[in-house]
C-alpha cells in the first residue's frame, strides 16, 4: 500500500511577507508549496528538512492517489521503515523559490501587474531559496532540525543552510554539490540557457501570453543537461550502439524522449532562474573567504560523493572535506560507487540509504569538548 501524502500550500498575502530577496526585490506575496512525511515529536526535535535538486519538487515520497503512476522522486529513502523512517522522523521538503510547482516563481501571477511575472521575477540565489525555507519552519513553529540534506543543487541548499543557520540543525548532509559552482559547471549551464535563449520563441521571457513556448531550447538544455547526469559506463552497458526499428540509437531516442517529457513538468523561465542562481552559488560571498563561511559551521556534516560524476567530481568534495575540519568543522566523506553518474544519488537508493541512515541517527559530536581539543 503507498502511503498517500498531500501537497500543501502556505500563502503569505502583502500584510505577511516581509521577504526581500538578496538583489533587493520584496515580494507582495509568496506562497511557498510543501510536504510533511511523518509526525514532529512534541519537542519539534524529529524534523529532518529536504531539499531538492534543479527539476525536483516538494513531492520527495509517497504517491498523491493510489493509482499515480510514479512516487515521490526519493520516495526508496523516505517511508514508514525506509532509512528516513517517517515512523521516527518528521520530513519536510518544499519546492524552491522561483519554482514552477506551486511555490512563487516566473510563471505565478504577479500582484502588481495581474499577469505572470516572466522576466520580471527578480534575481535569485541559493540563499534566497533557503531563506524562503526558513520562513515555512518558522511558520510550522520548528525551530530545530535534526538534519537538512540534499544532492546537487539541494546539496548545495544543504550547505548554505549550514551556513547561514549554523545552530538550527544537528546534521547536514550533502550529496554531489560543492561549496561554490566550478567554472565546468558554469559552462554546461551556459549551454542550456544558450539553447532556451536562442529559441525563436523566448520572447525575452514574456512567452505566457503568446501561447507559444520555447520549448525547443528548453527539451535541448535538458537533454544537455541529461548528458551530465550521466556516466559514459552506463550509457555503453544500456544502450550500447543499438538502434530501434527507424534507424535511430536509442541513446538518441532516450535524449528525446527526456528532452520532451521535460516539457510537460517545467517552465523555461524557472530553468533560466535556476541556473542563474546555481551558478551564482559561492557560500564564501557574505563572509568575505571560504575560511570564514566554514568556520560558521556548528553542525556534523556527511558529504557524499559519486566516483563516476562528471560534473561534481569527488576530489572537489574531498578539499571541501578537509578544509572544513582543517577550520574546527566535524565532516566525514562518503564515496557511492556506481555507473548511474551524478543522478546516482537519485538511484542507488540501496548504496546511499545506509550511509545517510547510520549518520542522521548517530549522536552529534560534542562541540565543546571539540573547541577544548583544539
Ligand atoms: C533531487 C530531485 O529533486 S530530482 C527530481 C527527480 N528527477 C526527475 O524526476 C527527473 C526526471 N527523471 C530522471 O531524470 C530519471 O528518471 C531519474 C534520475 C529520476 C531516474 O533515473 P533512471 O531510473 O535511470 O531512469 P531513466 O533515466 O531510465 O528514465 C526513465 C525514462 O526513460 C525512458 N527510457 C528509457 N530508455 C529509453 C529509450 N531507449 N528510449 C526512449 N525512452 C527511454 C523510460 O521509458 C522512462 O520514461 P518515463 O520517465 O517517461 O516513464
Ligand atoms: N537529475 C536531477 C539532478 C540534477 O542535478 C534533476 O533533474 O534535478
Amino acid at each position: 500500500m503507498p502511503v498517500i501524502v498531500e501537497k500543501k500550500y502556505l500563502h503569505l498575502s502583502k500584510d505577511e511577507v516581509t521577504f526581500t530577496t538578496e538583489s533587493g526585490y520584496t515580494f507582495d506575496e509568496l506562497t511557498i508549496a510543501y510536504e510533511v512525511y511523518g509526525e514532529p515529536d512534541i519537542y519539534k526535535n524529529n524534523v529532518v528538512l529536504v531539499l531538492h535538486a534543479l527539476s525536483g519538487d516538494s513531492h520527495a515520497a509517497g504517491k498523491y492517489r493510489e493509482d499515480d503512476k510514479k512516487a515521490g522522486w526519493w520516495d526508496g529513502l523516505i517511508g514508514p521503515g525506509k532509512y528516513i523512517d517517517t515512523n521516527e522522523y518528521c520530513v519536510i521538503c518544499s519546492n524552491v523559490l522561483g519554482g514552477c510547482q506551486g511555490t512563487t516563481g516566473p510563471s505565478s501571477i504577479n500582484p502588481r501587474t495581474g499577469k505572470p511575472y516572466a522576466a520580471d521575477f527578480p534575481k535569485i540565489n541559493i540563499r534566497d531559496m533557503v531563506r524562503v525555507q526558513k520562513i515555512l519552519l518558522d511558520k510550522l513553529g520548528i525551530s530545530h532540525l535534526r538534519a537538512v540534506i540534499g544532492g546537487s543543487m539541494g546539496g548545495m541548499q544543504a550547505l548554505e543552510w549550514a551556513v547561514t543557520y549554523p545552530t538550527m540543525m544537528d546534521k547536514t548532509i550533502v550529496i554531489a554539490a560543492t561549496p561554490a559552482l566550478s567554472p565546468f559547471n558554469i559552462a554546461f549551464n551556459y549551454l542550456g540557457l544558450s539553447a532556451i535563449l536562442n529559441d525563436p520563441n523566448w520572447n525575452g521571457g514574456y512567452y505566457y501570453e503568446s501561447g507559444l513556448k520555447p520549448d525547443k531550447g528548453l527539451s535541448l538544455a535538458r537533454m544537455i543537461g541529461m548528458i551530465t547526469y550521466k556516466s559514459d559506463e552506463l550509457f555503453d552497458v544500456r544502450f550500447g550502439r543499438e538502434k530501434d526499428p527507424s534507424g535511430m540509437f536509442q541513446c538518441e531516442r532516450y535524449m528525446e524522449h527526456h528532452g520532451q517529457s521535460f516539457l510537460q513538468r517545467f517552465d523555461a523561465n524557472t530553468y533560466v532562474y535556476i541556473l542563474r542562481a546555481m551558478n551564482e552559488h559561492d557560500i564564501s560571498k557574505p563572509y568575505g573567504s571560504m575560511k570564514r563561511a566554514l568556520q560558521r559551521i556548528d553542525s556534523d556534516v556527511l558529504v557524499i560523493g559519486i566516483d563516476t560524476d562528471i560534473i561534481y567530481p569527488p576530489k572537489y568534495l574531498k578539499e571541501f572535506v578537509s578544509n572544513l575540519n582543517k577550520v574546527g568543522g566535524c565532516a566525514v566523506y562518503k564515496e557511492l560507487s556506481s555507473i548511474q553518474g551524478h543522478d546516482s544519488f537519485l538511484v542507488d537508493i540501496d548504496l546511499l540509504g545506509p550511509i545517510v541512515k547510520s549518520f542522521i541517527q548517530q549522536e552529534q559530536t560534542n562541540r565543546e569538548a571539540k573547541i577544548v581539543e583544539l
